[in-house]
């Protein structure tokens, strides 16, 4: 029997026992006529997760907020987003935020995860302690609204890829491989676990963002606007999700668009906020009241999300009081006792434990000293493994690249045919190894500058939920894309050397090829560096803006190459494509027989004179190793 229907089966048996009678498989589905969190729901969904809660623990977490305020500076004017709000959000619970669009929402979620730091003022507290981001982010994640997931990976193995990133060393593959089929059974994700990411749907997509960053079991989990997008149905699922999620003893604050009555009776505590103010912090149940108070009846056939949003964001002197009276989420509104209708009870810690058990994790902390879960070298070796793929199942852009590598090819030994060894058209020669320069630069600068926009989305979101770090992501990138550069490369090269007639010579043609991947390799270099800082707009107008000007002052100086003045010579220095075609015509005609002549007399016959004249002057082997210095410094810059 397989290691899989054992392990399934010791994990979901108490589940699949509890759905048998409603023939429902999916533990976080409820029947369409059970539109309430039933205690039966709440028990079934209780049953799961054991194996992620004892495997990987972690200490519950309160996080406390004070005087918190946020103003953004333009050259024009100061705004003060958020205004000294206060609050808390505790272990056990699900907390919404709530408000009119551009009331602070997602700007207090940022400062809360640690996402925004610039010009945050107050002081934030996690268990009593000062929030320290380097423990804070290995205990916490961050959902954010536009999150993109990984294309081209099923989901079981995203989430295998998450484990052996997020986990480390800390627990065995068999015992990973039990967790995360548990997620999945929990999320309702198991049944379409080979389904590829990019086929999944709005709702499904959400809860493997959810499933991914449960992996490693972070106590707290910040959602912004996790609902955006999905129907009705799917929208309940994942509240009911997150609900179960607080109930296992998690802090879980999302913000939410206008939950509806039912769906708002599922938040444990709720906060408005108002104009970058706090309205209301306190329970769900208790919010009508707190309206009563200062005169804003909520009618019984009313929403009181819908109400309160809609009193705010029309009465501002309303949502004046509404703050003074609960101090700018100072004061809290609290149910005597927490109930539950007819669930289990939140895992509630006291103080003093919490307080004892998060300072014990930060010693290990401090003792482990170590940023990300695993080393640079795991984090290497994963992220390779995951992009190479990835790249194996993107056949149409093989494809599309193997068509114009070829086709290029073909192209430019036409125009070049049989001119590398005809004395009587050398310039033209040296035109042939500019087009090679051009083709390798262009090439690869405009691969990253009009994708990398879109991975860094997904990387922004890996990142910053401490994945793995960026070099390693950096390295695992470069040294991924070397097989295709170097075959494609390779293929186009055979193709235009011999066309073109250059002499067939193996040392010749190995520099050559050489310095065309360099060339290569360095233009992608460039390309991320545009790609990371540009969108993919303004990325294709930025990329051969830039590589413009170093592309004339690569090809400065042709025909009277010994007489370039200084300050061009150290302007031309700045370009790497130069010492790219230095390189490339050095292969060529460094130490080689006369060309062939068939006219009376040619000029060029002897090779030293054209690389003297085109400006490749005879330093040979100097120019080469400051090519090659530079070509490294470029690329580690991009790093
Ligand atoms: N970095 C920034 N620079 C300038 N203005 C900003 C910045 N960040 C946020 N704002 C402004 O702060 C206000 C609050 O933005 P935020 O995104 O937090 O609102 P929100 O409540 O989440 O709204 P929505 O529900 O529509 O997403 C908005 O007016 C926004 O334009």
């Amino acid at each position: 029997m397989s290691k899989v229907p054992l392990v399934r089966k010791a994990i979901v048996g108490a589940t699949l026992a509890h759905n048998a009678p409603t023939n429902n498989p999916n533990p976080l589905v409820l029947d369409p006529t059970e539109n309430q969190w039933t205690p039966a729901a709440l028990e079934r969904a209780g049953s799961t997760l054991k194996a992620l809660n004892r495997m990987a623990k972690r200490p519950p977490v309160h996080i406390l907020f004070e005087d918190v305020g946020f103003t953004t500076s333009t050259h024009k004017e100061e705004r003060l987003i958020l205004r000294n709000v206060s609050g808390e959000f505790r272990s056990g619970e699900l907390t919404c935020v709530l408000g009119p669009s551009g009331a602070g929402k997602s700007t207090l979620l940022n400062i809360l995860a640690g996402y925004t730091t610039k010009g945050v003022s107050g002081r934030i507290t996690v268990n009593g302690h000062a929030r320290d981001m380097r423990v804070f982010k290995k205990l916490s994640s961050y959902i954010m609204q536009d999150d993109l997931l990984q294309p081209r990976l099923s989901v079981c193995e995203a989430m295998r890829i998450a484990a052996d990133l997020k986990l480390g060393k800390e627990l065995g593959k068999a015992e990973k491989e039990l967790i995360v089929e548990e997620i999945l059974q929990t999320l309702g994700l198991w049944e379409h676990r080979n389904t590829r990411s990019e086929h999944l749907s709005g709702g499904q997509s959400k809860r493997l963002s959810v499933a991914l960053e449960l992996v490693n079991n972070p106590p707290i989990i910040f959602l912004d606007e996790p609902t955006t997008g999905l129907d009705v149905v799917s929208i309940r699922q994942l509240v009911v999700l997150l609900r179960l999620l607080s109930r296992q003893g998690r802090t879980i604050i999302c913000t939410i668009h206008q939950p509806s009555a039912s769906l708002f009776s599922l938040f444990d505590r709720v906060y408005v906020l108002s104009r970058g103010m706090c309205c209301y912090q306190g329970a769900a149940p208790l919010l009508v009241p707190f309206l009563t108070e200062v005169g804003q009846i909520c009618p019984s056939t009313h929403n009181p999300a819908d109400f309160v949003v809609e009193t705010v964001a029309s009465d501002p002197e309303a949502s004046a009081e509404m703050s003074e009276l609960c101090q700018n989420g100072k004061l809290c509104r609290k149910l005597d006792r927490m109930t539950l209708r007819g669930g289990r009870k939140p895992v509630l810690h006291s103080d003093e434990s919490i307080q004892r058990i998060f300072v014990e994790h930060i010693a290990k902390e401090q003792m482990q000293k170590m940023e990300f879960p695993t080393t640079f070298l795991t984090q290497f070796l994963i992220l390779t493994k995951r992009m190479f793929m990835q790249s194996r199942r993107n056949s149409i852009t093989l494809w599309i690249q193997l068509i114009h590598h070829v086709v290029s090819a073909v192209l430019l030994g036409s125009i070049f045919l049989f001119v590398g060894n005809d004395a009587a058209v050398p310039i033209v020669n040296f035109k042939f190894c500019i087009s090679v320069l051009v083709f390798f630069m262009y090439t690869y600068i405009m691969i990253p500058v009009l994708l990398f926009p879109l991975e860094v989305r997904m990387l922004r979101r890996e990142y910053f939920n401490r994945w793995y770090g960026l070099k390693a992501y950096y390295a695992a990138l470069t040294f991924s894309s070397l097989p295709v550069m170097v075959l494609f490369g390779l293929l186009f090269l055979v193709i235009v050397y011999l066309m073109s007639g250059q002499i067939l010579e193996w040392d010749r043609f190995i520099l050559f090829v050489f310095c065309a991947i360099l060339i290569a390799i360095c233009s992608e270099g460039f390309g991320l560096v545009v790609g990371s800082a540009f969108n993919a707009t303004n990325g294709s107008i930025v990329g051969p803006a830039t590589v413009s000007p170093l592309l004339v002052l690569c090809c400065y100086g042709m025909g009277f190459g010994p007489y370039i003045e200084t300050r061009m010579k150290i302007l031309m220095s700045l370009s790497y494509l130069r010492y790219g075609l230095s390189g490339l015509s050095i292969a060529l005609y460094q130490k080689r027989t006369s060309m062939e002549c068939h006219q009376d007399f040619c000029l060029y016959s002897d090779p030293k004179l054209i690389l003297r004249d085109v400006g490749r002057i005879l330093k040979v082997h100097k120019i080469e190793l400051y090519g090659l210095e530079f070509a490294k410094v470029l690329h580690h810059i991009s790093f």
